[in-house]
């Protein structure tokens, strides 16, 4: 079973993957799954409030524009094709202005590098995208005026390199986070707003910000004079903002051509859109997919992309399908146990990596394949005949060991990696994910289980700031649940956890705790257990 699209050349092969019949396509129990999900994706367009579930800590209540962005038509006053284009070009024009070197910083410099601070959907798409035009050597490959850098995560090793290499005279930093609060892109905007006034520089023409308006980076912004503020709407998820702003700043500064990946994204949805299972690639995977799991349980996905600039698309596909399809609530509030596990990288150096488990280990994975039929280029290879004919026997020789292994996969090829075609891919990938959720009747829009964690590390931060005013006190000798209850609280999991992760860093980092400058903090490992030592 194939799908062709001739305007893109794009193939989608089932060819691999045997649950996918005829007989399951033409089935009245497939029209239906594709039916209600179609009528899904109808809502969403129009604006619906889809976002919801019936249980009280999950549901955030809102509509879902990320379709609407690259629309033609306009369901949603305000998002559409057009209005992104016209966002984008006002970003463009501005950002064009900074690698020109007609925008400068306030002592007349030319702008020499940018950080991307941010997290999750907010820095998985930038990467990506960047990466997708470019492979991962931009600042040797792009030729770009201005270096990019990208900033993620908590890392003051990462932090520490970075700052020191820059001329913070010439860098900006963009902050982008939808939620404009979330702790780990704060932490570095903060440890950057630190740096700018070290200098005695302005933070204003050194800060841009994309996020929602009003939040609390939106005031902080504002506040500072940014160089450049810019907006998403409160309807787009993180994981599906690649067509907002999120995506514009960076493939400005990239000089991506971010109307092609928007039109690419649109003629995707258009074909996803169809009603006729055979002409619509994403519902013949999310059927596939769908049926495979039906009949033989949960399965890994594995995503093989066997380009360089494709790099960070699986990791990118990761955050997709397992913050949108984890959950442990039906959309009516019963119970449920769903999720689509994904993992890959590059396929020639996964080959050597875990193909062998794959391939003849356990039974708990498809694959699916990624790459791009055209190359810009080829070598002579003696063996292959050329380097480009040598990848494609690496990557039919993996899909027939797969086939006679017994193991199923799915091919995609797109044409070459224009932002276009990214666009394309990454449209897919999107409804493919909406149309698993309307089948498994959950909520594909919200991620409570990543706000436990965040609640937990919030209550982390409270416990060690409390523990260091009481050792500051008198000291400490004992073990962790010793320090747990001579605070007066109650050993747990928990506080055990965070005690010990407390007087460990202690041991290790003492100059992160300011209020114990002049303390001495051990530790003996005693009959399988730690017990420390806190005195000036
Ligand atoms: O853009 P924000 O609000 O900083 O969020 C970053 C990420 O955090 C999450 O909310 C939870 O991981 C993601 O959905 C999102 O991509």
């Amino acid at each position: 079973m194939k799908f062709f699209d001739p305007k893109s050349e794009f193939v989608l092969s089932l060819d691999g993957f045997e649950t996918v019949t005829d007989e399951l396509l033409e089935s009245q129990a497939t029209a239906f799954l594709a039916k209600s999900a179609l009528a899904m994706v109808e809502k969403i367009e129009a604006g619906e409030v889809v976002n919801t579930t019936a249980h009280p800590t999950e549901s955030e209540d809102r509509a879902v524009d990320h379709y609407n962005h690259r629309m033609e038509a306009s369901p949603v006053a305000g998002k559409s094709l057009a209005d992104s284009i016209a966002q984008w070009n006002t970003i463009k024009t501005e950002i064009d202005a900074i690698l020109d070197g007609k925008t400068t910083t306030p002592e007349g410099k030319r702008y020499t590098d940018v950080i991307f601070n941010g997290l999750g959907g907010s820095f998985l798409g930038p990467l990506m995208l960047v990466i997708s035009q470019y492979g991962d050597e931009f600042n040797f490959e792009s030729g770009l005026p201005v270096r990019i850098h990208f900033m993620s995560n908590t890392d003051p090793d990462t932090y520490h390199l970075l700052f020191n290499k820059l001329d913070v005279a010439t860098t900006v930093m963009v902050s982008m986070s939808k939620s404009g609060s979330t702790a780990e892109t704060k932490g570095a905007t903060d440890a950057w707003t630190a740096l700018v006034a070290s200098t005695g520089l302005e933070l204003g023409p050194h800060s841009m910000a994309v996020t929602t308006p009003g939040s609390m980076l939106d005031k902080f912004a504002q506040e500072h004079k940014f160089l450049g503020i810019y907006y998403m709407a409160t309807e787009t998820g993180g994981r599906t903002s690649i067509g907002t702003a999120i995506g514009m700043v960076p493939a400005a500064f990239a000089r991506i051509d971010f109307a092609d990946f928007l039109r690419g994204q649109g003629h995707m949805d258009a074909m996803t859109r169809r009603p006729e299972i055979k002409q619509n690639p994403a519902m013949l995977l999310a059927v596939a997919i769908h049926q495979m799991t039906l009949m033989q349980g949960s399965k890994n996905m594995i995503v093989l992309c066997y380009s360089d600039f494709l790099k960070e698309f699986a990791h990118y596909l990761q955050q997709l399908y397992m913050e949108s399809l984890g959950k442990n609530y039906h959309v009516d509030g019963t119970p449920a146990v769903e999720g689509q596990t994904v993992f890959g990288g590059v396929g020639t150096g996964e080959q050597h990596a875990f193909m062998q488990q794959v391939q003849k280990g356990l039974r708990d994975c498809f694959v699916r394949f990624v790459h791009f039929a055209k190359r810009s280029g080829d070598l002579d290879n003696a063996k292959a005949g050329s380097v480009g004919r040598q990848l494609l026997a690496f990557i039919k020789g993996t899909e027939a060991a797969l086939h006679q292994n017994g193991k199923e996969f799915i091919t995609c090829t797109y044409d070459e990696p224009t932002p276009f075609n990214i666009g394309m891919m990454v449209a897919l990938e999107e409804r493919v994910v909406t149309f698993l959720a309307c089948f498994k009747g959950i909520n594909a829009y919200d991620q409570p289980g990543v706000q436990d964690g965040k609640l937990a590390a919030d209550a982390m931060n409270t416990f060690s700031k409390d523990s260091e005013d009481f050792v500051a006190k008198a000291g400490f000798k004992g073990t962790a649940d010793d320090f747990v209850t001579a605070q007066g609280k109650a050993v747990s999991f928990e506080t055990r956890l965070m005690a010990e992760a407390f007087l460990s860093d202690l041991t290790k980092n003492p100059a992160s705790y300011k209020a114990l400058a002049g303390f001495k903090a051990s530790r003996q490992f005693v009959d399988g257990a730690f017990s420390y030592s806190v005195e000036k």
